[in-house]
Order: C-alpha cells, then structure tokens, then sequence
C-alpha cells in the first residue's frame, strides 16, 4: 500500500497553530509522506522529529511547488493555515494553490477544526494514496 502524501503550510502568524495541530495527531502523521513549504518544514521537522520534504519558502515559489504536485496527481490532502488578517506578497500563489485543490478535487483544511474532521475520516485514515483526477 503506498502511503498517503500530505502537504503542510502555514503563514507565521499562523505556524504556532499548525505544530500544534501536528503534534494532536502525530500518530497519523507518522503514517504519511509529509511534504511542505520551506519555513513551515523546517518547522514541523526541528519541533516533531517527523521526516519532512522541504519545498521552497512560500515568497519563493513553495505553494507553486506544491501545486505542481497536485497538477501530477501525487497529492492527497492540503492542510493550508494560511492567514487571514495578513496580506502576503504572493497572494496569487496562494490563491493559486487553492484553486488547484478545487480542480484536482483536493480536500484542503484551513484551520484546525476542518483539519481535524479530515483526518478522523476513515478514508483519511486508510492513510493510502488515491490517485486524483482532474474534476473538469
Ligand atoms: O508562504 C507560505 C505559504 O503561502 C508558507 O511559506 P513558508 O513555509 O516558507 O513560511
């Protein structure tokens, strides 16, 4: 069974509130292939010990990265703290990632409520990768 891939990005001011989140469910986590944004990563990996894949920083091109992710198929979930009281220089690229969730039929948690139903799922649980396909 081949694990699922996950992705982890959150704004600064919003950081805190992803490890956090990580650290509730960090047997679920251990369980997938996790892949992030370049601040967000170190993050996760220096506070968890979990083994993380290190995209660019989000400014750079790290939500593109991870678009062009979903853009192949090889992502399963998004869990995006993205902020919104902050205005950030590459709105574009975070609008972008978001919307590739909704073509590639993504599921996408922005804050730790909805992260949480989306783990507890049972199919999130089965923690296996689902190939997507695009909805249009
Ligand atoms: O800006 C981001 C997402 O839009 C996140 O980037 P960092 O993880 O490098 O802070």
């Amino acid at each position: 069974m081949e694990k699922s891939t996950i992705a982890l990005v959150a704004h600064d001011h919003k950081k805190s509130e992803l490890l956090e989140w990580v650290n509730t469910h960090i047997e679920i986590m251990k369980r997938c292939n996790i892949v992030a944004t370049g601040t967000t990563g170190g993050m996760i990996a220096d506070n968890t010990g979990l083994a993380v894949t290190r995209y660019q920083s989000g400014p750079l091109g790290g939500d593109q990265q991870i678009g062009a992710l979903i853009a192949e198929g090889n992502l399963d979930a998004l869990f995006f703290f993205w902020d919104p009281l902050n205005p950030a220089p590459h709105d574009p690229d975070v609008k972008a990632l978001l919307r590739l969730c909704s073509v590639w039929n993504v599921p996408v948690a922005c804050t730790p409520a909805t992260a949480d139903l989306m783990v507890t799922s049972p199919r999130f649980l089965s923690a296996e990768h689902v190939p997507h396909k695009p909805t249009y």
